[in-house]
């Protein structure tokens, strides 16, 4: 296990060519955001630019879309098929008629169909990111289930259905891939509730990173949330290797291992402790993937300098005031930092 250094960041970050077009520098296609969530969509994509992918396009509900499409021109927009979902809490000693409490409607659930959409951008992509904001259900520890169907009852968790189309589509296909957030509660989710739906291993592609926050490496691994930080580093190793993917394990010095590797970050402060920093680092890495990085390394230079805008922002403005969205506008000053060591 090692710590991060500044000088051998520095070696990591990608060459830009003269000769070159935006396509030399990586299409990121990042499949995020719903209706509640629609920042997280906004947040990823914006980051994913910044740190110098050519191309982004945003895949998600039209109304996502709208939403981020009316915040920056940057993004190139990819509206899925959605269908509408009636969440509702089952009282289950009820009888079925009356056991419904109505909680709230999602007109912005992924339609499993909308993967036909996506089979195009699935092949062009150079780095796939997957699960900021994608939204697992209104609420994760309850059952919820579509009113829509209440004569034959069908667990419905957000945008679980397409998760899982996806994630199989995804399995035969070579790119670098980042699952962040709501992709690893889909995962956990189906790991570890009863009943398990296939035989099948249910795994990551290759060349994935995955990037919990504790929490949510708890879920994965099914243990309490003080049993990883009591020993973050062999929790993150330990993960990299039963998911074949390299992990970061985010928080106050995050972990990178590929279950070989293991490296500490020394960057970042509590700035970063406000809600989307996450949804940008997610972005930051898919566009040093889409730079042609290779995972690892990817991951590794993403997380260094997601903290360094960090320790930036903070020194600007303290430690209370950054925002997510901030961080984003630090990016060329922690990379310009980089460049003039
Ligand atoms: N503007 C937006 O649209 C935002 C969207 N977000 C999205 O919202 C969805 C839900 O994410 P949340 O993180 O809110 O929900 P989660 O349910 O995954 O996490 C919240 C729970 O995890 C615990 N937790 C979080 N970080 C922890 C840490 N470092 N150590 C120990 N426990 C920790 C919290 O105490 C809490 O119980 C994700 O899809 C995410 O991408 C968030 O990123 C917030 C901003
Ligand atoms: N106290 C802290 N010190 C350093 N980094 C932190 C701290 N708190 C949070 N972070 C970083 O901020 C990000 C938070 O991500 P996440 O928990 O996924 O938030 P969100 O879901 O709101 O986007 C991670 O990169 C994490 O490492």
């Amino acid at each position: 296990m090692q710590i991060l250094s500044t000088q051998y960041i520095k070696t990591l970050l990608p060459p830009r060519q003269d000769n070159s077009h935006k396509l030399t520098f990586g299409h990121v296609l990042n499949i995020a955001g719903s209706i509640h969530y629609r920042g997280a969509a906004y947040l990823s994509s914006v980051a994913a630019l910044r740190m110098g992918a050519g191309y982004v396009t945003l895949a998600s509900s039209p109304g996502v879309c709208q939403s981020v499409s009316g915040l920056t021109p940057n993004i190139v927009m990819h509206p899925l098929l959605t269908r509408p979902i009636v969440y509702a809490k089952i009282n289950p000693t009820m009888p079925e008629s009356m056991s419904f409490g109505l909680q709230s409607i999602d007109t912005e659930s992924i339609d499993v169909k909308a993967l036909t959409q996506i089979h195009t951008l699935l092949e062009k992509a150079s780095v796939i990111t997957v699960g900021s904001g994608l939204s697992i259900a209104q609420s994760k520890d309850e059952y919820i289930a579509s009113a829509t169907q209440t004569s034959n009852m069908e667990i419905a968790e957000g945008n679980h259905g397409f998760f899982f189309a996806l994630l199989g589509a995804l399995q035969t296909r070579s790119q670098s891939m980042v699952f962040d957030a709501d992709a690893l509660n889909f995962m956990s989710h189906r790991l570890h509730q009863p009943p398990r739906q296939s035989n099948t291993p249910l795994l990551f592609p290759k060349n994935s990173i995955i990037t919990p926050h504790p929490k949510e490496l708890a879920r994965l691994l099914n243990i309490d949330v003080a049993a990883i930080q009591a020993d973050r580093v062999h929790y993150a190793t330990k993960a990299a290797q039963q998911f074949r993917a390299v992990v970061v394990l985010k928080g106050h010095h995050s972990v990178i291992s590929n279950g070989d590797s293991t490296f500490i970050n020394p960057t970042g402060n509590n700035a970063l402790a406000k809600a989307g920093t996450g949804d940008v680092l997610t972005g930051m890495i898919g566009g040093c993937c889409a730079q042609g990085m290779s995972p690892f390394n990817a991951a590794c230079l993403g997380v260094f300098l997601h903290g360094l805008c960090g320790d930036l922002a903070a020194s600007d403005v303290s430690n209370y005031c950054v925002l997510a969205s901030d961080l984003i506008d630090y990016i060329p000053k922690a990379i310009k930092h980089l460049l003039t060591l």
